[in-house]
């Protein structure tokens, strides 16, 4: 024993001077003889590990099969969680060896979760055995945010807590999606609901190869220690909720889709049974290339008839988000219903507005509004019975966040929330949001909750207003314009937008975009399906058309400037309170829109465009240039009918710019 210590006593720095010259610590000695840390009373413990098993209590939805006294659980509970077993265990099973891998729930680095032997219904132990059949797979089911914090700190590299509390990841090589290697399975049923060829996000490949790409996905992710598994729900219409699994190399995905998709509660986990959908995310490990269709060494590949996606070579969690997203665009319609690339709010007196838009139009900014109920921010439902958002969380650009901007947004990135590819203070943990060193497309995924006035559930009824975002760099549309439900239609199918110099290589002026229904990325089907039920809806409900332009005033990109955010938000609360609809209007020329002369809190003179440019000449001939593009772009629709109403087609047509 030291000198200055005493087996059971405190001891604390005196001020005398030992002979060496150190502060001399100096020993109380407790009146009784015997010393306690503390009044209490004493620990029930022996040993460390007895104490360190006090500390956690169980919980039912995330308890392993059985505790090893075989105390905790009822005999259905033991049955029910059985079943679930076998169900991880099937999906994980190869398609080609007859042994299935050897599931297990818990972390491989508790040691005494691993049984010696587990009964499993696909296990024959007779000649067929391999190697990976005769290891354990570490299923982490439905892990808490703090378990996957732990998880993600522990075992992948640039992994940390900001200083908000929220985690920072990377996302590898890859930090935006890959359209490119997104495929989808033609088969017979495919073969014609579909929309293939030109202009279609369906790039095609066969079952066969599919499988190959399966195989390779799940065998990868039973080499591992352990792989996550998430069962949770999409669209909160409980009518046309669709279960989903995501099974995962990585706590960060894992992570993402419980904030992403619908959180199930204890119960519905229960009884969660056999997903509708199952995701295979191989993350890092590559395609191979000699693989038939494989063009890089990333493969996004969806099979509707087996219901799976498969992601190889991209650990890019916004995969999965849009894969399901994708998947709700063939399901949905299919029930009438229709899905959407959009934002949506609720006023206080239940008037809802949808934001439709193209990457970075403000789908998210503008749909969290201090002032509303939030419903979602970027994937919705429109049924009979009204909208319904059909994921459980928000995904946010953080590039140039800001909290006097976007306070909601700034205030949800707090513990739980996973921030992608941010830098930060490598002491502080203070986030800089306006580095992109990384890359220019930061995000935050956060569960709605986060957002103090979330609607939850998170539906709501037929919309009201339907507002088309584009962020025109060209600088020529108006801040806003009432539309018409062909010029409306004629908006949506187009789907405009513009790039900007410096977000893209090679991009050295303004680069129009048009993505049919604002999503061209997601849909199945053929844009003009969409778009006929959304004309329908729309009439049915009487809902008003606007486009909003969120991009630049006084001059294209480079000569005028971003229209500033605080003038749209309220062009938007002119939307939502009527008053912009008894508004006087006149009418632009070349692409007909009608503009208000007037809106609260917003200069007169920038609404419209031709007044802020300095250049007259140069407007004109900018106005001509897009509208030349809109046209073009437009030739491919020209032989569709849309809907039932050939005067809608015909009005659709001629509701672009005339010139
Ligand atoms: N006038 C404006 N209106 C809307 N957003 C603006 C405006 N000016 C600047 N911004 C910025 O533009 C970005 C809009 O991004 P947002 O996350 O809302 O895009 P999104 O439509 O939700 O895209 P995604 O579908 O990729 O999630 C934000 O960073 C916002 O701060
Ligand atoms: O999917 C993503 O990466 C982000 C997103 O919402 C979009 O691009 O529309
Ligand atoms: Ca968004
Ligand atoms: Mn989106």
């Amino acid at each position: 024993m030291a000198e200055n210590g005493n087996a059971n006593g405190e001891f604390s720095f005196g001020t005398g001077t030992a002979r060496n010259g150190l502060a001399k610590i100096q020993t109380h000695k407790k009146q009784n003889g015997i010393c306690h840390d503390d009044s209490g009373p004493p620990v029930k413990a022996q040993t460390i590990d007895e104490l360190h098993s006090l500390q956690k209590k169980r919980s039912a939805p995330t308890t392993p099969i059985k505790d090893s006294q075989g105390a905790f659980a009822t005999v259905s509970d033991e049955d029910r969680q059985k079943q679930q077993l076998q169900s991880i265990s099937a999906s994980l099973a190869s398609l080609t060896r007859e042994t299935g891998p050897k599931v297990v729930k818990g972390d491989p680095a508790r040691k005494a979760e691993t049984p010696k032997h587990v009964p499993d219904h696909h296990f024959t132990p007779a000649f067929n055995v391999s190697d990976s059949s005769l290891k354990f797979t570490h299923i982490l089911y439905n892990l808490s945010p703090a378990e996957l914090y732990e998880q993600a700190i522990k075992h992948e590299q640039g992994s940390f807590i900001t200083a908000t509390g929220a985690l920072a990841t990377l996302s590898g090589a890859k930090t935006g999606r890959a359209p490119r290697d997104k495929r989808v399975v033609r088969d017979e049923t495919t073969e014609n609901d579909l929309w293939w060829g030109k202009g279609s996000p369906n790039i095609e490949m066969d079952e066969h190869t599919f499988l190959v790409n399966r195989e390779r996905a799940v065998d990868y992710l039973n080499s591992l220690d352990k792989v996550f598994v998430n069962d949770q729900f999409l669209n909160w219409d409980p009518q046309n909720k669709i279960r989903v699994r995501i099974v995962s190399a990585r706590a960060y995905h894992s992570l993402f889709m419980h904030n992403m998709c619908i959180r199930p509660t204890p119960e519905e986990l229960e009884n969660f049974g056999t997903p509708d959908f199952t995701i295979y995310n191989a993350g890092q490990f590559p395609c191979n290339r000699y693989t038939h269709y494989m063009t890089s060494s990333t493969s996004i590949d969806i099979n509707l008839g087996r219901r799976e996606m498969v992601i190889l070579g991209t650990q890019y969690a916004g995969e999965m988000k849009k894969g399901l997203f994708s998947v709700m665009h063939y399901l949905m319609p299919k029930r009438q219903i229709l899905s959407l690339h959009s934002g949506c709010n609720m006023g206080k007196d239940g008037d809802v507005a949808l934001f439709f838009g193209l990457s970075g139009t403000g789908k998210t900014t503008l749909s969290t509004d201090h002032n509303r109920y939030l419903i979602g921010d970027d994937e919705h439902c429109w049924s009979e019975n009204g909208v319904s958002n059909i994921e459980g969380g928000c995904y946010a650009k953080c590039i140039d966040l800001s909290r006097e901007k976007e306070p909601d947004i700034w205030n949800a990135i707090k513990f739980g929330t996973v921030l992608e590819n941010v830098v930060f203070d490598e002491h502080t943990r203070e986030v800089d949001y306006s580095d992109k060193s990384v890359t220019e497309n930061t995000r935050a995924s956060y569960p709605i909750e986060y957002i103090p006035n979330a609607k939850i559930p998170c539906v709501g009824p037929h919309p009201k207003n339907v507002i088309l975002l584009a962020c025109d760099a060209f600088g020529v549309l108006p801040p806003v314009s009432k539309l018409s439900l062909a010029q409306t239609m004629y908006h949506f199918i187009s789907g405009y937008t513009a790039l900007v110099a410096g977000t893209e290589e090679g991009v050295k002026e303004p680069q129009a975009t048009f993505s049919a229904c604002f999503g061209a990325a997601f849909i199945m089907l053929h844009p003009t399906k969409y778009a006929a039920m959304l004309a329908e809806k729309m009439q049915k409900q009487g809902a008003t058309g606007w486009l909003v332009n969120t991009g630049w005033s006084g001059g294209r990109y480079g000569s005028g400037s971003r229209i500033k955010l605080p003038y749209t938000r309220k062009i938007i609360d002119a939307i939502h309170s009527g008053s912009l609809l008894e508004a006087n209007y006149k009418k632009t020329e070349v692409f007909g829109l009608e503009i208000p002369t007037e809106v609260e809190g917003v200069p007169t003179e920038i609404l419209d465009p031709v007044n802020t440019w300095s250049d007259k000449k140069a407007y004109q001939d900018t106005l001509l240039k897009l509208a030349g593009l809109f046209k073009n772009n437009f030739e491919t629709f020209t032989s569709y009918k849309i809907g039932k109403d050939n005067k809608l087609t015909e009005e659709i047509l001629a509701a672009g710019p005339n010139f």
